[in-house]
Formats: structure tokens, C-alpha cells, sequence
């Protein structure tokens, strides 16, 4: 679903004329297949976000190539990658990034208005949602009226409303106290296994990272698959 082939980047830091190339990704290949939770798991500045990023659309990679369901997304100029982010991938954050004036009804609703779905459609699609995430109840609350774990399940709704199948996760649980991680984390692997929906997990707490089928070790601009003892 994922292939990214030799994929190094580098970031310019320092004063003007006396910048350093600081080398953040080298040469990374792997794949991550349609249906899996993966987590790339590595410390604060390993390069995870950068790497997030890169697969994403937001940021060039210096060298090497991505697809995406065999389409070069690598080769995209910017509005091909915003584009086909509408179409193919969800965020989740770590601070849920919801919007404050809008309940959980229509923070949820919000991509489909976007998108021109009409309103018999959106109030299906987000009520389904609400049952599936567990929020039915609270649907018309607003963001600061629901706890860290139900604005979790809200942004995760938003995530998946457009119908993406690959979802990027940047630190899901990392405002949760560690009960709340558990049922975030067991949501997420039930959307993956009833809706097929592939994850990628950042991350760089190693429990959060067990949840993934496949687990990615960033270290020094490498990245490693768990339990292989070279360089993938
Ligand atoms: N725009 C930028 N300009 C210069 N250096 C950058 C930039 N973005 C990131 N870096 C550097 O690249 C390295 C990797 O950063 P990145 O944010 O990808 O790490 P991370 O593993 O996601 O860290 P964290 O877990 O703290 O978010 C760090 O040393 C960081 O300082």
C-alpha cells in the first residue's frame, strides 16, 4: 500500500552562510501493507514526524521515491498532494485539534461539508460514526465539555468520516492518562479490523507501539524493523 524506496532527507540549521546540512532520514525502504497497524516507534528528534511528513505530502524528500497504492506521490507537486490527501489519508493528533465553536456532531460532520455531501448523507455517515466511536450520548457537547478520551473519539470520527484507508496517528495517547491510552488504543484496532483501515502509528512510548502488527524503530535517521538485526 506504502512503498517508500531509499527515501534520505536532510534539514539546513544555522546562521545564513554558515548553515550545516544535518542529515535527519538516511536511505529508508519499507512497505506497509494494506490492513496492518504499523508504528514507528524512536525517541524525541529521531525523525518520526519528519518521516510522517515526507509520506504524507507535506514536505519533498531529498532522494528516494513513496507510493501509494502504486500511484508516485513522491513525483506530486503541492496541490496533486493536498489533493490526494483529501482522498486517501486521516490525521489523528495528539491534541485532538478539534474545533471549539462546533459540537462533536458537527466537528465530525465538518470534512463531508467541505466535501458538498449532502445532509441526509452526512447525518447517516456521522451518526454511524457517533455508535461506532461511542458518543452518541454526548454529541452535542462542545469540545471543552468532553473529557481527553471522548475528544480523542471525536477526532478519530473526523479521521475516518471521508472514508480514507490509511489513517497517520502523531502521538494519539500522548495527552491520555494510561486507562484512557487503553481504550484509545482498543478503538483503534477495532476500526482496523471491522473497517480494514490501515494505521500508522508515531510514536515513542514502546507500549503504545505493541498495538501495531509491524513495528518500525527509528534511530539515527534508520529505521529498523523489530526483531531484525539489520538496517531495513
Ligand atoms: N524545519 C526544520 N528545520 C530544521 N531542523 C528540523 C526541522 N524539523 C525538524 N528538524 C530536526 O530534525 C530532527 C528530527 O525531528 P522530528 O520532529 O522529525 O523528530 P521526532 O522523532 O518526530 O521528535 P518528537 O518525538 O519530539 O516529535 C530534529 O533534530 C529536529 O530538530
Amino acid at each position: 500500500m506504502i512503498h517508500v524506496q531509499e527515501l534520505s532527507h536532510s534539514f539546513k540549521i544555522g546562521k545564513k552562510g554558515k548553515e550545516k546540512q544535518v542529515p535527519v532520514l538516511k536511505e529508508l525502504s519499507f512497505s506497509i501493507e494494506k490492513g496492518e497497524i504499523v508504528s514507528i516507534v524512536g525517541r524525541s528528534g529521531s525523525g518520526k514526524s519528519t518521516l510522517l511528513h515526507i509520506m504524507a505530502g507535506f514536505l519533498k524528500p531529498d532522494t528516494g521515491t513513496i507510493q501509494v497504492d502504486n500511484v508516485h506521490t513522491s513525483a506530486f507537486n503541492e496541490a496533486e498532494s493536498a489533493q490526494f490527501r483529501l482522498t486517501h489519508f486521516g490525521f489523528i493528533f495528539q491534541n485532538f485539534q478539534l474545533m471549539p465553536g462546533l459540537t462533536a456532531f458537527e466537528n465530525i460532520e465538518l470534512p463531508l461539508k467541505l466535501k458538498g455531501e449532502n445532509k441526509h448523507i452526512r447525518k447517516k455517515k456521522v451518526k454511524d460514526l457517533l455508535q461506532h466511536v461511542g458518543l452518541t450520548d454526548v454529541q452535542n457537547h462542545y469540545p471543552n465539555e468532553l473529557s481527553g478520551g471522548q475528544q480523542q473519539r471525536v477526532s478519530i470520527a473526523r479521521a475516518l468520516v471521508t472514508d480514507p484507508p490509511i489513517i497517520f496517528a502523531d502521538e494519539p495517547t500522548g495527552s491520555l492518562d494510561s486507562e484512557t491510552e487503553q481504550d484509545i488504543l482498543l478503538l483503534i484496532q477495532s476500526l482496523n479490523k471491522t473497517r480494514g483501515i490501515t494505521f500508522v502509528i508515531i510514536t515513542h512510548d514502546d507500549t503504545v507501539a505493541e498495538t501495531a502488527n509491524r513495528i518500525y524503530r527509528m534511530h539515527d535517521g534508520e529505521l529498523t524493523e523489530r526483531g531484525a538485526s539489520h538496517a531495513i
